[in-house]
């Protein structure tokens, strides 16, 4: 557990050894009062004089060591915390760097809260181990040790009943540790949704104002915020009474030496200045021994995050080369391709696992150049999954995607999204003017070019509307602008790129009526000479494809011509049924309505 954040260290490992020398000669400085403390009752139990200043002398020397004791611990934890959070700051650096290289559909199925969660919250909870589970952890351990071998010199038989409050607390910590990491699965996914739930009510907020859901979007929100507590009480509930058990057992030291001690001692087994050395020392180790120990019940949390970290830090990175594209032409063929979700689960160790959910198998086919392929198949079936491949959001486990003959695994992410313009029903606009926004499809592009793309897009109708017309700010705009508005300026964007494979994965999804012959326009304009793919449910707009692939629960189940499928293929028949009765249905309520 500790390796891994150890590695993390780096030069910063030399400040935590420093740390914790300096802190164990603090706690041995705490070891020192109790010794003085014998050196005076000793002689008065032995009946034996000693002088006032001899009592002055210890006193003065008791105030020394507990105020050298503070000294030389603030300085440790000092040293410890400047090394923890170096160490804090390489772990971001290394978490921020392998963010960069994880595909990016990984990140996104993450959510906002939990990479948020994982840079921020687990980053920072490593403070603990490397500021004071480290150095106060071992000082501490390490000076009750040494006493228990100098006690066992003094009196060996004294030394073992000074030890018997150890393994029963042992026993008690070892069982709250097991039972703390069986329930640290669900409270840490509990804890990452209810990050992902409050970042998406916040960002949400206005739409949900605008669309009075308030009362579905809290109650998902409370939700979330009543399952973490939930978790974490029944995380304590199963780890308290064993906490309990362990911090009152633990210190109690003396709890056999001193009723068997006496005994042994009025038998003649031990001498009685022993029995009191004994007895000093146990109690000046029973604080060092708590907070040793005391870092434990933390531990099940951090071993989960340190777990956590680990995985996204040993994450396969992108598959990608610096090659720019050299396909001969724009075809694209999936050859053989299987592709996995995969979802992180409490496996049954209590940490983190990688569960992996097959979505698609074995696809094969070829999208050639210039053509307009269709990807149809009912709700679920792998056609968005299909897309994103392409545009290299993830890896297929198996087979692989190539275009013009080069594999996508052997091209830069830069030169494949220079051949492949996707448009989305989601399309994100930032919060900058709608002239920067349709910018972003190609960088270069002067104003008058933006201008042109978005006249292409039928964009110029809506946006002569606003108030700064293309230079409105998204942010701002997006209150007035419909989803098929956004989603043209999405297409002026993609138009502007002029990229050779057009990519449409349900973009006239938010299309209404008043909308849908425009997006039509729009669409036809940038799809114009073009490879397409194009994913869409209306089957009536993709029936002229020069390919339909139909997909059924993630398998190429046919490919061919409208007229071809409608014959042989009875999954494309009955799409083509489905469609037809919800355009009838559309016309029947229509009229109804008139
Ligand atoms: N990010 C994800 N993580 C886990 N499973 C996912 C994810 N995205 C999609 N899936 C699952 O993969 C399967 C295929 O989903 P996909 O979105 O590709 O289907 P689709 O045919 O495009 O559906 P639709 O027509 O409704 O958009 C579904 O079972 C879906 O639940």
């Amino acid at each position: 557990m500790f390796q891994k954040v150890f590695e993390y260290a780096g030069p910063h490992k030399k400040g935590l050894y420093v740390a914790t020398a300096i802190v164990l000669v603090s706690v041995l400085l705490g070891v020192f009062p109790f010794v003085l403390a014998y050196q005076v009752i000793a002689p008065l139990v032995m009946g034996e004089a000693i002088t006032a200043s001899f009592i002055i002398q210890h006193v003065i020397l008791v105030l020394v060591c507990l105020v050298l004791q503070a000294l030389f611990y603030g300085w440790g934890l000092n040293l410890s915390h400047k090394a923890a959070y170096d160490t804090l700051l390489r772990l971001r650096t290394a978490l921020q760097k392998r963010f960069e290289k994880l595909p990016l559909g990984v990140i996104q199925d993450k959510g906002t809260g939990t990479v948020k969660k994982l840079f921020v919250d687990d980053v920072d909870s490593l403070e603990v181990l490397l500021a004071h589970s480290m150095p106060e952890g071992i000082a501490n351990l390490m000076v009750p040790i040494a006493v228990y071998v100098a006690m066992f010199f003094v009196d060996w038989k004294l030394a073992l009943l000074s030890l018997a409050s150890i393994p029963l607390s042992l026993v008690a910590m070892m069982t709250m540790y097991s039972v703390g990491m069986k329930k640290m699965g669900p409270y840490y996914m509990a804890g990452q949704k209810m990050n992902n739930t409050i970042i998406e009510y916040i960002n949400g907020m206005e739409v949900v104002k605008v669309f009075n859901k308030d009362a579905d979007s809290y109650e998902r929100f409370r939700k979330d915020i009543s399952d973490y507590r939930n978790y974490t009480l029944a995380w304590y509930r199963a780890a308290w009474p064993w906490m309990a058990i362990y911090s009152s057992l633990l210190p109690c030291t003396i709890i056999l030496t001193l009723p068997v001690g006496a005994w042994f001692v009025l038998c003649g087994w031990s001498a009685l200045p022993n029995l009191i050395l004994v007895l000093c020392l146990s109690l000046s180790i029973g604080m060092p021994l708590l907070k040793s120990l005391g870092f434990l019940p933390t531990m099940p949390q951090l071993n989960y995050k340190i777990s956590a970290l680990e995985q996204v830090l040993d994450a396969p990175e992108l598959q990608q080369t610096n090659d720019l594209f050299h396909g001969i032409d724009d075809t694209i063929t999936y050859d053989h391709v299987s592709f996995a979700y995969q979802t992180t689960q409490p496996g049954p160790d209590g940490k983190p696992a990688v569960v992996e959910d097959e979505v698609l198998h074995d696809i094969s086919f070829t999208a050639k150049a210039g053509q307009k392929t269709a990807l149809v198949g009912e709700s679920g079936s792998g056609k968005s999954t299909l897309a994103k491949l392409l545009i290299h959001y993830y890896d297929p486990q198996k087979g692989s995607i190539s275009i013009g003959g080069q594999k996508l695994c052997d091209m830069s992410l830069e030169a494949l999204n220079s051949r492949i313009s996707y448009v989305a029903q989601d399309q994100y606009l930032f919060n900058t003017s709608l002239l920067e926004n349709i910018r972003l499809g190609r960088l270069t592009a002067t104003d008058e070019e933006v201008i042109e793309a978005a006249k292409k897009a039928q964009c110029m109708e809506f946006i002569e509307k606003l108030p700064q017309g293309i230079h409105s700010m998204a942010g701002d705009a997006g209150k007035m602008l419909s989803g098929g508005q956004r989603q043209r300026i999405s297409l002026a964007r993609a138009i502007l790129k002029d990229a050779p494979i057009v990519v449409l994965d349900e973009a006239t999804a938010y299309a209404d009526p008043e909308n849908e012959e425009k997006m039509e326009a729009a669409i036809a304009e940038l799809v114009k000479g073009k490879t397409l793919v194009v994913i869409a449910h209306k089957l009536p707009a993709i029936m002229n494809a020069d390919q339909i692939c139909v997909i059924d629960h993630g398998k190429l189940v046919a490919a061919g011509k409208h007229q071809d499928l409608i014959r042989s293929c009875p999954e494309y028949q009955k799409l083509w049924k489905a469609a037809q009765d919800s355009a009838e249905w559309k016309v029947h309520t229509a009229k109804e309505g008139a």
